[in-house]
């Protein structure tokens, strides 16, 4: 029996002089969602179209393409519709959206979604702020899209943001982290994307935050999704990959390091999927992503915006 435990731990894992990490990660590729829905100017749609085909041709397997929330709370996301008529559907690939409610959940059905996002908090302020409800309410309006998601045969992801903190409410407790997402995990979602939404945390308050949670959602239906305001994106994403003791294989980052949420001010990008790339690679991680088409897809819309790219690796490449 310890042998077979043994095999299997070998299969799965690649162990470098760092530690012993997931020989596989999925990258979920939040750009054209996270990365743009906080951009005051209106982007062409035609440019969104073309930046999720790029990620596609990188070889992303996930890429959030957009979201049906409403367009007078977050304009920047109004042309939805529009963004998912237009995508070269890769196969194999998927392209979830979020859906607050279900108005959004049918709307994004009728689009051609296949995979939709709910997504609440662990923070009470942040979740009246962000979807003008509480945390309660929002896990009874999650219920009402899983119970027709189910249905339909479409996979449900669940987001928890404030996991690391909260621009209302400070600090917030590892328990609270564990009780919202094992409730939206009881509800049906596949997997839990836990978001350090202002980016506050550092590698221990993730590990504390993930041994809380992982006691009540396998560490298999976990995900990390990191913002770098404090620089510490990277650091914390390793943490949470660390087989030992927490194991996750799934993150969630945005090209170019594009970012941030409307109702989090002073929220920066994303961790930029260009160093995530970069850094799995050289632990012989697989990810099965492209790093040279990631970063043409970065250029890309960084020149579209005219900003700076946010990664790092984008940087130091475009000087060499
Ligand atoms: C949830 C609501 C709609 C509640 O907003 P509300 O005002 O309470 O909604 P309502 O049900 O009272 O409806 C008000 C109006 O909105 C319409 N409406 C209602 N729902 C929809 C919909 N789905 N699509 C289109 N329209 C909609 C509805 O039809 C009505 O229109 P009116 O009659 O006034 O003309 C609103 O708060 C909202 O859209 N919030 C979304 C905010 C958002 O997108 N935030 C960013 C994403 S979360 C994030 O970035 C964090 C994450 C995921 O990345 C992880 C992390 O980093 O932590």
């Amino acid at each position: 029996m310890a042998a077979v435990k043994k095999a299997l731990l070998w299969r799965l894992v690649s162990t470098s002089s760092v530690g012993t990490f997931p020989k596989r990660v999925k990258i979920v590729e939040v750009g054209p969602r996270d990365g743009l829905q906080n951009e005051k100017n209106i982007i062409p749609t035609p440019m969104k179209i073309k930046l999720i085909d790029m990620l596609s041709e990188a070889g992303l397997p996930v890429i959030e393409a957009t979201s049906f929330v409403s367009p007078k709370w977050v304009p920047q996301m109004a042309d939805h519709a529009e963004v998912m008529k237009g995508i070269q559907k890769f196969p194999g690939i998927s392209y979830p959206v979020l859906t607050p409610n279900f108005k959004g959940f049918q709307a994004a059905v009728a689009a051609g979604a296949k995979e939709v996002a709910v997504f609440g908090a662990a923070s009470e302020l942040f979740s009246k702020k962000n979807i003008n409800c509480s945390i309660d309410e929002s896990v009874q309006r999650f219920d009402e899209i899983l119970k027709a998601a189910r249905a339909a045969s479409i996979p449900v992801r669940g987001y928890v943001s404030c996991v690391l903190g909260c621009p209302y409410e400070g600090k917030i407790s590892p328990a609270k982290v564990a009780e919202v997402a094992k409730k939206m995990y009881s509800v049906g979602c596949y997997e839990i994307s836990l978001g350090d939404t202002i980016g506050v945390g550092t590698p221990g308050t993730m590990k504390d935050m993930l041994s809380a949670v992982m006691h009540e959602v396998p560490v298999a239906a976990l995900a990390v999704h990191c913002h770098d305001t404090y620089g510490q994106a990277l650091a914390n994403t390793l943490m949470a990959l660390q087989v030992i003791r927490m194991g996750v294989s799934v993150v969630d980052s945005s090209v170019a390091g594009l970012g941030g949420c409307p109702y989090a001010h002073g929220a920066s990008g994303n961790l930029a999927t260009e160093d995530l790339v970069y850094m799995l690679a050289g632990l012989g991680v697989h990810t099965g992503v492209n790093l040279q088409k990631l970063l043409e897809a970065g250029a890309f819309i960084c020149q579209a915006l005219s900003r700076r790219t946010s990664s790092k690796v984008a940087q130091a490449t475009c000087k060499l």
